[in-house]
Order: C-alpha cells, then structure tokens, then sequence
C-alpha cells in the first residue's frame, strides 16, 4: 500500500490530502503538526488516516510532502537528508519561493532520492485544516521543478498522485518561478499589507475613517489577512526578487505624485487608461472553476437571501448547476456568484431566469 507524509497539516497540506483521498482512496495518508488541535481535526473528518510524530515512520513512505511555512521547509529538507529514506521516495514541496528550496534539495544529490519543487498558484488568506478543500486548487497553475534528470521521471507519479486537484502542471526553473511570483504575488501582498498598515496610522484617534472602508479597500487588501508567519518567510527566501521589483514600484509611484504636481491630466489618463485596459483583459477569476464550461457571474452584493434565490431558480428553470463559487470580492458581504453550467444553453436559460440580477458579462 502507498504511503504518503505530509508535514503541515494546515490549508495546502490538508487540500493536498483530501484530494489524495478522492483519486486514491487505498493510500493511506499519514499527517503531523505542531498544532494538535489540527491533528484531531484531521483525524475526525477522515483528512488522515494516522498521526506521526515528525520523522517516526519516514524509512517506509513512498512520498512525503512538505507543506510547512518554506523556513520549515528548508529545515525539513536538511532533517530528511540525514534520515534513512525508502530507496526512490519522491519529495516535494508547496512552498511560495523556489530558489532556496532547490538549493536546499542538493542535499539528496547523492542520495536515491526523487525530489520535485512544487509551487501551487491558489490558495486564500485563510489558513488551517479547517479551510482546506480538495478542490482548492481546481484549474490553478501548479509549478513543479524537478532537482535532477532522475527526478524529472516522477513528474507524473505526482501529477497523477493529486490529479484530483484537477491543477494545470507547469514546469520553469526556480530563477524563473521567484521572478514571476515576486511581482504576481509577493510584491502585492507587501503593496496591501503597507495600504492597511499606512491607512490605520492615518487614521489613529479618528476611528470613523478605518469603519468606512470598504469596497475597493478591501477587495485590494483582502490577502493582508494571510498568516505573518508565511509570509515573512516568503519575503527572506525572495529577497532579491522581491527587492527589485519593490523598487520599481516606488518609481511607478514616484511618477504618479510628480504628475499629480505637474496637474498632468493627460499622463494620469493614460496612466489608469493603460492599467485598465491590461486588467481588463485578466478577465474574471477562473480559479475554481470546471475547465472548458459555461460560467455566469452574478452580482448578489447586498441581497439577502439571494444565495437560495438563485439556486431555486436556477434549479425550477431544470438547469444542469455543475459547480456554484462565491466569489469573495468583498468582505461580509455576499459578493459574486459564479454559477457553472455543462452547456451554453443552459447559461443562456439562467441568464434568462436572473435576469433581475446584475449579470458580469465581461471575459464570458
Ligand atoms: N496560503 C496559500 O494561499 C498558499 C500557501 N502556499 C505555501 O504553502 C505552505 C503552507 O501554507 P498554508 O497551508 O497556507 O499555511 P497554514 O498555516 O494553513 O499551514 C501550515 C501548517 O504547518 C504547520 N507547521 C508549522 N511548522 C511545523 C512543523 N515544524 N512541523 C509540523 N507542522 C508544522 C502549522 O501548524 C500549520 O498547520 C507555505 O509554505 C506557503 O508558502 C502555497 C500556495 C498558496
Ligand atoms: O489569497 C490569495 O488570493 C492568494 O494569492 C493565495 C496565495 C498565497 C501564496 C501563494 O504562494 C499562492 C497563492
């Protein structure tokens, strides 16, 4: 029977675990956390089938996953590479930095040891087994490096091991991987981050100011919920990345303010012209969604109830509902709905049915 490890039993780990459980119910997968609480919970709901205590079963898993903050990670590589290993054990990683990750892999070079650098591209500011979904990571780009030629071999034995995320597999170098992230995604956590921290020093001794935002705010600071920890190791195995394409930031900022004193109209049409016609073309997040589908985005902002009034509608009009997402764009509100169909028609027959409702058409 296949074994599988995984260390960090939080929001990836345990996504990771439960699509492991849909695909391939006979691997039996063993879990361990500093956080016992997690450890119960996983255990009750199935997540895992045994608790291990750090390396105790190590010499006879066929895969372990390292799914801690990449601090841990990079000490988990050092720790497995003085452990006696199944010969041909595949590794891997979920960690948001490659670079350190990959140097830190060199350790098994001699060893018969098959690590894959792993990255997926979705998750959430929410973390814990508690949030954890095996389809968390449904038509997200997943990055996978290999350490060697011998590790390159496996890449499908992982795929084929999560392929209940239903990822998109991509494989780049880790130089290449740190620069795209750094700017995508460690560069706008530092930019919301600073937002919420320069917007609640604004506002000390004026507690109107920080009750009042709302909308775009929060839409733009949303990830500033995530978890301290992962992200200051995120931030000291980038660094370099992250550093220059900060800078370059505080440039595109710099310019902004020189225009605004210059009162250049045109330079500041052009500026959010330009920006909103490359965010335009992102289109609407597909993240979660069934590839190859019919998606209707519907504003429900504000309706109470409106989650069950769709769905009864939607289901008295006889639609075929293949998959309903709320779209968390704004905070404690209902936000968007993203309603998935298995043909056109069926779109165009709900869209008919809400036709009350706000529809998004854009990137349809
Ligand atoms: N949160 C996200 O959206 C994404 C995170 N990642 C990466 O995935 C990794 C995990 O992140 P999350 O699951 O979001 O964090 P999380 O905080 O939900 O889970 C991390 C888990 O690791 C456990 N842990 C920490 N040190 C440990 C140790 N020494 N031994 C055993 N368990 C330990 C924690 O108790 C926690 O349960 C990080 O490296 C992060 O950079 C990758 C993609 C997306
Ligand atoms: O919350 C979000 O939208 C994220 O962007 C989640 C995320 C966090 C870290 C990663 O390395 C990848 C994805």
């Amino acid at each position: 029977m296949t074994k599988v490890l995984i260390k960090g039993l939080g929001l990836i780990g345990s996504s990771l675990a439960r699509a492991i459980r849909i695909q391939h119910p006979d691997v039996q997968i063993l879990g361990d956390d500093l956080n016992s609480a997690s450890l119960d919970y996983a255990m009750q709901n199935q997540v895992i089938d045994q608790v291990v205590a750090k390396w105790d079963q190590v010499a006879e898993m066929d895969v372990i996953i390292l799914a801690g903050p990449v601090s841990q990670i990079i000490k988990d590589i050092q720790d497995l590479s003085h452990q006696s290993l199944k010969p041909g054990v595949l590794i891997t990683d979920v960690g948001s930095t490659k670079q350190t990750v990959m140097k830190a892999a060199q350790a098994f070079k001699d060893q018969t040891v098959n690590f894959i650098g792993g990255h997926p591209m979705a998750g959430s500011h929410k973390t814990g087994v508690w949030a954890g979904r095996a389809n968390l990571f449904e038509n997200a780009f997943y990055f996978q490096i290999p350490l060697n030629a011998a590790s390159a071999q496996q890449l499908t034995k992982l795929q084929d091991l999560l392929a209940a995320t239903n990822a998109k597999w991509l494989q780049v170098t880790a130089p290449q991987h740190d620069k795209i992230v750094a700017q995508i995604s460690h560069v706008p956590h530092v930019i919301a981050s600073a937002l919420v921290n320069q917007t609640e020093a604004t506002f000390q001794g004026d507690p109107l100011g920080m009750r009042l935002a709302a909308g775009g705010f929060k839409s733009i600071t949303r990830i500033a919920s995530a978890d301290p920890t992962m992200w200051s190791a995120i931030l000291l195995n980038n660094p370099t990345m992250i550093k220059e394409q900060l800078h370059q930031f505080q440039a595109e900022l710099t310019t902004v303010e020189k225009w605004i004193e210059q009162g250049d109209q045109a330079a500041i049409f052009d500026f959010f012209k330009q920006a909103k016609v490359s965010r335009d073309q992102l289109g609407p997040d597909k993240v979660g969604a069934v590839p190859g589908q019919y998606d209707l985005f519907v504003n429900i902002a504000d309706q109470v109830g409106a989650l069950a009034d769709v769905t009864r509608r939607v289901s008295q009009a006889g639609l075929n509902l293949v998959n309903l997402h709320i779209l968390e764009i704004r905070e404690e509100i209902d936000g968007i709905l993203q309603l998935t169909f298995s043909t056109a028609n069926d779109r165009e027959q709900a869209r008919q049915v809400l036709r009350d409702y706000e529809i998004i058409t854009k990137g349809e």
